[in-house]
Formats: C-alpha cells, structure tokens, sequence
C-alpha cells in the first residue's frame, strides 16, 4: 500500500457543475487544503457542459464552501487553483484538450503526472469516459492515475459487470476506487479498531456469547427530488446492496493478518461468500419491505411516497427494508444479523446494537422481564461513539440489579474536527490507500445476494403503502424478531 502523506495530484472532476461535488467533494477538498493534508501545488480540473468561465467555476466553488464551513479563509487563492474546462463527455474529440489542460497544471503546479479521475455523473457515463480517458492517452503518465467512481455501481449483478468489465479495459483493478461513503465514516472505520484492539470484545466475539447484531440506519428525509433515480432503486439497492452489508461485512469478519489493503478485503470477502443464499421462495421469511404513507415528520404532516414528484401513484418501490442475514460459518453459525434502513422514518440515526446472550444462570434476575443483557452499541450517526450496557447493584440494601451503561462519545469531544467521509476518502485515494473503498469482489458477492430478493419482489405487488411517515416501519420488521425471541432495539436511547 503507498501511502504518500502530502500527495500532489491534478484533480479531474467529471459532473463539476453538479450536486455531489458542490455539497461534498469542493468543501472535502478545502479541508484537506486548509489543514495542508494535500500539497499547497495542487490544481482541480472541473468537467461540465455548462458554458461556464474559469472564474463562474471558481465563484460557484467559493459559495459551496461558504455555505458548508463556517469559519472559512483564504477562498481566493484555493479557489485559484480550480480550472473549469466544458465539454460533453460523449466527445471523443474533447478529450485531447483536455489532456493539453492537464499537461499545463503538471508544469505550472511541478505535479509529477498524477491524476485523480473522480467520476461525479450519471454512471451511464463511467464507462465512455473510461474508455476515452485511456485511447487519448491521458492515463499514460509519469505518475499514477486512479479512477474515483460514484455509486451506483449497477442496478444489479448483469449491469455492474458490465460496467466493471468497461471500466478495467482502461484501468487495473488496483487503480479503481469504488466509494461506499459509508466506509470512510469516523464510527464505521472504528468497528475494526474496536473489535481488534480490545480483548474484552473479540474474545467474546462469536455465536458462543453473541445472540444477534442489529444494524439500523434510518432517516428522517423522504426521498426529495431524487423520485426518477429512486424508482429505479429503492432501498435494497440504494442502501442495503452497499452501506448495510458492508457494515455486516466488517462486524463478522475474520482478524485479517495485517492490517493492509488486500488483507482486509480479503476477509470481507470471506464473509460476503459465507452470506447463507436464498432462493426467491425463502425472501419473505427473511426480508421485509416497506413504502412510507403520509404522516407526521418533525411537526409536518408530509405526503406518502406514492404522492412525491417522479414517483409512479401506484410505485411497487421499497423505501424500507429489514432483514435477517445469516452468515454460514463458523464463528456465526446460528446468529442473526438483523438488518433495517428505511426513509421516513421517527430519527436520523445510525446504529449497530450487539446483544450478547443471557448468562447460563442468572443469580439476580429470574424472569426475562427483569433481565438486561449486556449490549455492545457503536453510534455511527449523528452521534459518535460507544455504549456498552451492563448490569450493577442498585445503591442501598438488598441485592437489586440495575442496567448501567459506559459511554465514550467520540464527536462529543471532538466535534468540529472530526473529518467528513468524503474528505477522508479523497485523502486515502490521494494517498493510494484503497482500503476504505469496495472491491469488485465484495460488489459482486453483495449484488447476487440482493438481486434474488429483488427478484421475488419485483414479481409480486407489494401492499403498499404499509408505515407512516415519522414511524419505525412495517409491523412485519417487528414480527420478524418476535418470532425469533428477539426484537429491535430503539435507535434513541437504549435504557428507556
Ligand atoms: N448528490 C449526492 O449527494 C450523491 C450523488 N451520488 C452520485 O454521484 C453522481 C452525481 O450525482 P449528482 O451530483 O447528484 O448529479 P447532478 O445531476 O447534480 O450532476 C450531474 C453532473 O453531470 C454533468 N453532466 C451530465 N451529462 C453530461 C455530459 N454528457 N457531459 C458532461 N457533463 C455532463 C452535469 O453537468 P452539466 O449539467 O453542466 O452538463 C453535472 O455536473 C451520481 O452517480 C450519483 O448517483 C452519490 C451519492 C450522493
Ligand atoms: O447513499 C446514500 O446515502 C444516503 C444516506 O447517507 P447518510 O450518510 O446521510 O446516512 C441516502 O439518503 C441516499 O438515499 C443514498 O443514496
């Protein structure tokens, strides 16, 4: 693994004039300026078809960083180092120009011709620029040049083949960055740490003291104005295929043997092979799914999702899902990974609860009620941090048990610094350090597994809409742990 600490790149940003790289990507790249985590000589190459000016471009990049950081500086000089070069991306021709742009940052920045392609646009376009990036020869330089690729990588196992197979006829395998943001999140990168660095947790860490794992992220918003993009998604593709099983992955992984790149993946892909398959017949009894009506969000009364914009009055789309994972090996055999993420819904919140089981025999409590088994909870979003749930006396005489909890908040003291995903992850591409991005392998595991459950669900309607906005979701998500002794743990506060 190269890990270059003050890395000097041209960035080229394809979909400059978009979303994604106004509210993410130019403010990310302001913070790993101002705190001269990327060399002060470094220059952003910004592809569009909006007939913009260098200085538009620049005005627009100031703006986006105004409007998300609070205390900004020097705008004017990092702003200068942002080139805006408008062309469709269809045309070959356009593409020698700009290998002439990038040739004239390389001197004028003494870049040593490295380049950072980040592809922030519709993926029906990843491949042609794939594809003309290296016929015109702007892939051959003297320095690296890696490829930073958007989500969705496909809308199933066929399409993101197909994709992967266009995109390694110009770039290797160990070039291609596959962003799942969600690994590059403060919490999430801390499940290794947690797990491999404390005794106490990976001793304990099996199906011998480990009942079940739940993994919940669920949001507030609706779907926006994203209905055309989501109705060809929906929440297995949009956020299970990708952010949720990459959260199992690393819960149920193996130690790897270093901590490095291809060492690591390589356990998560371990895991993703070890996914118990499905056959279309068995989905219902493992997966849930949901469609949000109207109701009640933060004070509002909001429509249901068959009354968005873009969206079909009769849409079969899923805007939650719930399910139970299970992993056939030999550390999890037997535990449940539960699984929920659903629009809509009553908190913004990420969280991943460890339930471990009930000890053997219970001097203390005797009845199930008055149990409190111990709870592992990492709190990736909005809070950071750790809980962990155990049992205590209660002051006074008599020998009374109560639920406790050690809290470490990790952003509570830490705030203002701590690094957002997308900064952390152009850092680690900048630097060559790939292991908080998905391998194809892992991509391709995760989608054969999803796409079974697509199948049964696109060939049968759904009755839908069933749970309210501002609720938890479908009673059936409820049901499905019920049946198994088990049920979710509220993602507020845990000791109610
Ligand atoms: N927005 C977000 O928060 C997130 C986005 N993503 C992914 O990032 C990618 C971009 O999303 P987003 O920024 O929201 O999309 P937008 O629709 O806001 O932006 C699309 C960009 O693509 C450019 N573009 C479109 N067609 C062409 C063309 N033929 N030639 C050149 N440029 C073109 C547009 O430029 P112009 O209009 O000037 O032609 C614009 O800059 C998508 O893959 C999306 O799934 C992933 C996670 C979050
Ligand atoms: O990838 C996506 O993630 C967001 C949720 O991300 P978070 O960091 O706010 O938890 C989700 O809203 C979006 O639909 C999906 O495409």
């Amino acid at each position: 693994m190269n890990t270059e600490q003050k890395p000097k790149a041209v960035i080229v940003i394809f979909g400059a004039t978009g979303d994604l790289a106004k509210r993410k990507l130019f403010p990310s790249i302001y913070r790993l300026y101002r705190s001269k985590k990327i060399d002060a000589d470094f220059a952003v190459v910004g592809v569009g078809r909006r007939p913009w000016t260098n200085e538009e471009f620049r005005s627009n990049v100031s703006e986006s960083i105004q409007s998300s950081i609070k205390q900004s500086s020097e705008l004017e000089e990092f702003s200068s180092h942002f080139y805006y070069h408008p062309f469709d991306v269809t045309n070959p021709s356009s593409y020698l120009e700009l290998k002439s742009i990038l040739s004239d940052m390389d001197s004028k920045y003494q870049i040593p011709g490295n380049r950072m392609f980040y592809m922030a646009m519709a993926p029906e376009f990843f491949g042609t620029i794939a594809r003309n990036l290296k016929k015109e020869g702007l892939t051959a330089t003297e320095g690296w040049s890696r490829l930073v690729i958007e989500k969705p990588f496909g809308h199933n196992l066929p399409s993101a083949q197909e994709l992967n197979d266009e995109i390694r006829e110009a770039f290797s395998e160990d070039q291609i960055y596959r962003i799942d943001h969600y690994l590059g999140k403060q919490m999430v990168q801390n499940i290794e740490v947690i797990r491999f660095s404390n005794a106490l947790f990976e001793s304990v860490w099996n199906n011998r003291y480990i009942s079940n794992i739940q993994v919940t992220s669920s949001e507030v918003l609706g779907v926006e104005d994203r209905g055309r993009y989501y109705e060809n998604s929906g929440a297995l593709r949009d956020m299970v295929q990708n952010h949720l099983m990459q959260m199992v992955a690393l819960l149920a992984m193996e130690p790897p043997i270093k901590l490095e790149t291809d060492e690591i993946r390589s356990e998560k892909v371990k895991v993703m092979r070890a996914l118990r398959p499905m056959m279309e017949k068995d989905v219902a009894d493992y997966f849930v799914r949901g469609q949000y009506g109207k109701g009640e969000s933060e004070g509002k009364t909001v429509p249901g999702y068959r009354e968005e914009s873009n969206v079909d009055t009769e849409s079969n789309t899923e805007t939650y899902v719930a399910g139970k994972v299970m992993i056939d090996n030999f550390r999890w055999a037997g535990v449940p990974f539960y699984i929920r993420t659903g629009k809509r819904m009553a908190a913004k919140s990420t969280k991943i609860v460890v339930q471990f089981r009930d000890l053997p025999m219970n001097l203390y409590s005797k009845d199930v009620d008055s149990k409190h088994p111990n709870l592992l909870v990492i709190h990736i979003q909005p809070d950071e941090g750790i809980t962990l749930h155990l049992n205590a006396k209660e002051s006074g005489g008599g020998s009374y048990v109560k639920p406790i909890k050690l809290d470490y908040c990790s952003n509570c003291v830490d705030q203002f610094n701590t690094p957002e995903a997308y900064e952390k992850l152009i850092y680690d591409g900048l630097r060559g350090d790939a292991t908080n991005f998905t391998h194809w392998d892992e991509v391709s595991l995760s989608w054969s597994y999803v796409d079974t459950i697509s199948k049964a669900w696109e060939s049968a309607k759904a009755d839908f809409p069933n749970y309210a906005s501002g609720s938890m979701g479908p009673k059936a998500a409820d049901e499905m742990l019920e049946k198994d002794g088990f049920h979710w743990w509220p993602i507020t506060d845990i000791v109610e």
